[in-house]
């Protein structure tokens, strides 16, 4: 049985602004906070200007409650107008900083060797990236999935050392299912989650591949998470829509009670 925390990340994406952020960690901590939950590790993701606003929070409550950011730039610092750097991120506390989201792919042109770069500007400023992979509904409708899926991981984590890649996350988002109610089967989430910790594993080796966290997000809700929950490698969430609902996402969170 595997010890990985499972991790469960709500990405609010254009959603929410400072003032609702606190409303809506607050809603999340009180409903969290009448039951353990120590066994699972909770996120928000929020845009970059509620940032600030959930920290103050966070630590003025002590909540256990972690945080981090839709984006990162691969610079550190310099001349590039409207980008926010991983020192940035790392001053606010933040913990996590999500990469090569399909939305950033797709919208901006994102390619594996930016993602890449965007990796190492995390691992750089001790932030843990959460690297978004999964295929169009082209890709899976050819069958080609696994192995686009891979080449993404490939192109991420290029020149990064095991001992930084074994603490990254991994989120396996089929573009497909994202924000269309189209869930993946269990089945579907396992085939590529399992496939991209045996890519770990021929890089890094079976052990640190074991430590990798690995997510599945794409229509993710309290009725269908626990039999997602239930395959081998998939260890968390990275959940859209349904984060932005403070109750459901307190459900999904406590999915062992589904
Ligand atoms: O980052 C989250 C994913 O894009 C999933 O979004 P969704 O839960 O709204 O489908």
């Amino acid at each position: 049985m595997s010890d990985r925390i499972p991790l469960m990340a709500g990405n609010w994406k254009m959603n929410l602004n400072h003032l609702e952020a606190i409303a809506h960690v607050q809603k999340l901590a009180f409903g969290l906070a009448d039951k353990d939950y120590e066994a699972v590790e909770v996120a928000v993701l929020p845009p970059f200007i509620d940032l600030r606003s959930v920290q103050t929070l966070v630590d003025g409550d002590k909540l256990k409650i972690k945080y981090g950011a839709q984006d990162i730039s691969a610079h550190d610092s310099g001349a590039y107008t409207g980008e926010i750097s991983g020192p940035m991120l790392a001053k606010l506390r933040c913990a996590y900083a999500v990469v090569g989201h399909s939305e950033r792919r797709q919208y901006h042109d994102e390619t594996d060797e930016l993602c890449n770069a965007k990796v190492k500007a995390a691992f750089r400023n001790d932030l843990t990236p959460i690297l978004c992979v999964g295929e169009g509904l082209d890709v899976r409708k050819a069958g080609n999935q696994v192995a686009h899926t891979l080449a993404q991981v490939d192109g991420g984590l290029k020149d990064v050392p095991a001992e930084q890649a074994e603490t990254i996350v991994i989120a396996y988002e089929p573009v497909w299912a994202i924000g269309t109610g189209e869930v993946a089967t269990p089945e579907d989430a396992q085939e590529v989650c399992g496939a991209i910790r045996g890519r770990l594993a021929e890089l890094y080796g079976q052990e640190g591949a074991d430590k990798v966290r690995i997510q599945y997000g794409g229509s993710v809700k309290s009725g269908n998470v626990a039999a997602i929950m239930a395959k081998p490698d998939v260890d968390g969430a990275l959940i859209g829509g349904a984060s932005l609902d403070a109750d459901e996402f307190v459900k999904i969170v406590r999915f062992r009670d589904q």
